[in-house]
């Protein structure tokens, strides 16, 4: 798919990748519905992306993607405001360990876009330079995890810490290659973007 005229809508994209994500697709010609709870957060990203590209093409609309009203609220306002909605990255998430049912529902189960006949595709990274690493230090966020925090920094010098924009590049890649469907699609400081594999079942059942 082109990106060029297609709308997006990325959430949790007022800081971090989904910045870089937001960046990126306004870089390739799309208009961008940016969603995050963090309405001033939000409103600094749009009102920097402003200077960059032309107003009309981004909107920030504040939104809690656990709230199921406000979310398809936000869906339905993006398709108002641009008259269609070509593109959903499901890229908003904590690191909260001591109350890891809300991490589960705001990394993982908040937009859940399988029944809609689109492609769907997921990026795991390595370390990102985001503010969310500044969160290994809080032991409100790392809970029982906490004395691991040394462990991880070192985890972080030895794998490396990534650019927000390569995270951008790989987003690009899936959907601008419209046979990627249902990938894994892994990007690390010593490989890159690349692709999980997945050996074939030896097994063949008679009942088709
Ligand atoms: N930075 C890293 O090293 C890695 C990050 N990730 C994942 O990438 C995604 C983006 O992370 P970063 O940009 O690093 O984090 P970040 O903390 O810099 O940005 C996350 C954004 O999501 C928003 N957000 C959080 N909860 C929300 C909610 N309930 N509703 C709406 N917006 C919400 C925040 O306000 C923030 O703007 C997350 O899902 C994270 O788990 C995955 C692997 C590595
Ligand atoms: C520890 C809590 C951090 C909270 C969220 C922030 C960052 C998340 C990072 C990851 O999910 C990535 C973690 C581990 C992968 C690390 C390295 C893989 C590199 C492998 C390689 O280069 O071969």
């Amino acid at each position: 798919m082109h990106v060029n005229g297609k709308v997006a809508l990325v959430t949790g994209g007022a800081q971090g990748i989904g910045r870089a994500f937001v960046q990126a697709l306004l870089g390739k010609g799309a208009k961008v519905a940016l969603l995050d709870r963090n309405s001033e957060a939000g409103q600094e990203s749009k009102a920097a992306l402003d200077e960059q590209f032309e107003a009309q093409r981004t909107v920030f609309i504040q939104c809690d993607v656990t709230d199921q009203e406000q979310l398809k609220g936000a869906f339905k306002k993006v398709i108002e405001h641009f008259g269609r909605l070509d593109i959903v990255v499901n890229n908003a998430g904590v690191n909260n360990e001591k109350d890891w049912e809300s991490t589960i529902q705001i990394n993982l189960l908040a937009a859940n876009m399988e029944n809609y006949g689109v492609r769907l595709n997921t990026i795991c990274p390595g370390f990102v330079n985001t503010p969310i690493l500044q969160s290994i230090d809080k032991e409100e966020n790392m809970g029982q995890y906490y004395s691991y925090k040394d462990e991880i920094k070192n985890m972080m010098q030895f794998y490396g810490v990534m650019d927000p924009s390569i995270i951008a590049e790989g987003l690009i890649t899936i959907i601008e290659d419209d046979t990627l469907n249902g990938e894994v699609m892994k990007i690390t400081a010593s490989q890159g973007i690349h692709f999980q594999e997945y050996s074939q079942t030896p097994f063949t059942s008679s009942k088709r």
